[in-house]
């Protein structure tokens, strides 16, 4: 069947599954700043060749000294770390490696490895995801750099406090944005259950955000999955019926909603609702009955627990928890519900002001290529800037003398205004700049390709032509496509240092995968779509 069950952490593992059939997309993104780079598909699947080192940087301990323990998962422990130059606090997911007696990476855990650093990356700098900032290997460990998440888990939170409605509908839309932003991406996360979700700090109103992308796979719009992966207690009937989709980690959130509001599990076994406690300190394996509840029993929301929750509360629950996964609202749907939005917090009119940090989750969302190609676009439109006088005055804000550039100093310091951590101020900002030569300071046009609002930039007149423009000089020896040899160029002056970078740039376009983006392709590319609106992404406006 490909599954097992692990007792200790609740868990359907799933390496068996993680089949390049499930990966039918690719991206890639090397960014030198930090680091970091996305590894395609072709890296995850079956067919890559017999490994013995993965490429991930070495020199973990010349960088970082490792601290406390701070969670142990089946795959990895997670440590503290403090980085030895700039005293920055990280969390460090190590991994032993697995090996053959003859020195072969185990394929299954490259699979996992790969995989796992993929979707973080594919995932980028989204706000509700613990961020990874660096991959390091030596001859024994894999080690992630994630940002440390110091507030505990969701679950420690459910158990010690008792929840008022609007905090419980806050920590559902953290949750329900997450995966909005995964699924908008083709990503699954299969493993929605409270213990993946850690708060970032100790602060009552610290936010949530995703940890743990291991069971995490691609899954493209009409296809479905059939392993069984994920949590017991928090898996659709339709994982457990061995046919799904995205959908599947709507009801996750749905019965982490049920616990937040109820302190009670909807599905626990044969006699329906029960403390949830008493099934989670067991730490038991579901038994029959309980997948039986998931795929068959009714719940009431009009007796108690549910008695004393309010209309919209339940309604939005017993959505999410609808047994038909066609009935279930998308992730973007249900943030629209009415519970999740309340009157003053509605973001229709939003200034720009307003979506500056939004804007910069959404940009960092997008790989190397990507955001090459909408700074080339920009620096059309920049000439063209009667339609840009909101952006205009927010830069000129912050570069009083008219240089045409702003400090990084100042973006920081305009981005003070909203709740944020220092390393999040810092994981927003290291997109803006196309490299740094630019020693710190910011282009008009780098800073407009972060804050456009590219759908209707779309609707211009002139856009076909503003990509036209930047086409020609991005196929720099002018075949009439853009090819490797020019990616090579663009991306990194003539020689990609991150291994496979030039080639997944190439496939995050190349739509009928002949090598090279042709115009076409390139202009669909850099179209967005309901997958880039802004209210995927949090506002962190301050209260
Ligand atoms: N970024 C982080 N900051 C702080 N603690 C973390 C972070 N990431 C993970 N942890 C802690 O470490 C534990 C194990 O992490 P994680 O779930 O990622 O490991 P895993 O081996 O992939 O687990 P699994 O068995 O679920 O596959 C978590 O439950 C959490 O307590």
């Amino acid at each position: 069947m490909g599954f097992s069950c692990s007792y200790g952490r609740h868990q359907y593992h799933h390496l068996s599954s993680l089949r390049a059939s499930s990966v039918p997309y690719l991206s890639h993104k090397a960014d030198l700043r930090h680091g970091k780079f996305r590894c395609g598909a072709q890296a995850a699947s079956s067919t890559h060749p017999p490994k013995r080192l993965f490429g991930f940087a070495g020199g973990f301990s010349s960088d970082y000294d490792l601290g406390k323990l701070v969670g142990q998962g089946g795959f990895g422990t997670v440590y503290s770390a403090v980085h030895k130059r700039t005293g920055e606090r990280r969390a460090v997911k190590r991994m032993l490696k697995r090996r053959s007696p003859d020195g072969w990476l185990d394929p299954l855990f490259v699979r996992r490895i790969l995989h796992e650093v993929d979707i973080y990356n594919h995932i980028g700098h989204s706000l509700n995801t613990a961020y990874l900032y660096r991959v390091y290997e030596d001859q024994d460990h894999v080690d992630l750099v994630l940002e440390l998440c110091s507030g505990g888990e969701l679950w420690s939170r459910i158990q010690v406090n008792h929840y008022t409605e609007q905090e419980a509908a806050k920590l559902v839309r953290e949750i329900l944005r997450t995966l909005a932003q995964c699924h908008a991406r083709g990503i699954i996360m299969r493993d929605v259950k409270p213990s993946n979700f850690l708060f970032l700090s100790e602060h009552p109103d610290a936010p949530l955000k995703a940890i743990d992308f291991g069971m995490a796979t691609y899954c493209a719009a009409g296809q479905k999955l059939s392993d069984k992966a994920g949590s017991p207690i928090y898996l659709a009937p339709e994982v457990l019926r061995q046919s799904y989709d995205q959908r599947a980690d709507i009801w996750g959130a749905g019965v982490i909603a049920y616990q937040l509001l109820t302190g009670r599990l909807p599905f626990s076994g044969e006699e329906g609702q029960e403390v949830s406690d008493r099934y989670m300190a067991k730490q038991m394996c579901p038994t029959r009955d309980t997948n039986r509840a998931t795929l068959y029993s009714e719940l009431d929301f009009e007796r108690p627990p549910w008695d004393t929750s309010s209309a919209d509360a339940r309604e939005l629950v017993q959505s999410l928890l609808q047994r038909d996964p066609k009935q279930r609202p998308s992730a973007g749907d249900a943030l629209h519900h009415r519970w999740l939005n309340p009157a003053e917090d509605d973001s229709s009119d939003r200034t720009l002001s307003g979506s500056i940090v939004q804007r910069l989750q959404r940009f960092g969302t997008y790989g190397r290529l990507k955001q090459a190609a909408l700074r080339k676009v920009a620096h059309s439109i920049a000439a063209d800037d009667a339609a840009l006088m909101d952006l205009q005055k927010a830069f000129a804000q912050m570069d009083p003398e008219g240089t045409g550039t702003i400090r990084y100093a100042s973006v920081s310091q305009a981005l003070q205004e909203f709740d944020l951590s220092e390393p999040e101020r810092d994981q927003l900002m290291a997109d803006l700049v196309d490299n740094m030569d630019t020693a710190g300071q910011i282009k008009y046009d780098e800073w407009l390709a972060a804050m456009l609002d590219w759908k209707s930039v779309q609707d211009s007149s002139e856009w076909h032509d503003w990509i036209e423009l930047a086409f020609k000089a991005f196929d720099i020896d002018g075949s009439g496509s853009i090819g490797s040899e020019d990616l090579q160029a663009l991306l990194c002056g003539g020689q990609c240092m991150v291994p496979d970078e030039v080639d997944a740039a190439i496939r995050e376009a190349d739509l009928d995968g002949d090598g090279v983006i042709n115009l076409q392709e390139f202009e669909e590319f850099l179209t967005s779509n309901a997958n880039d609106a802004l209210d995927l992404f949090e506002t962190r406006l301050k209260h």
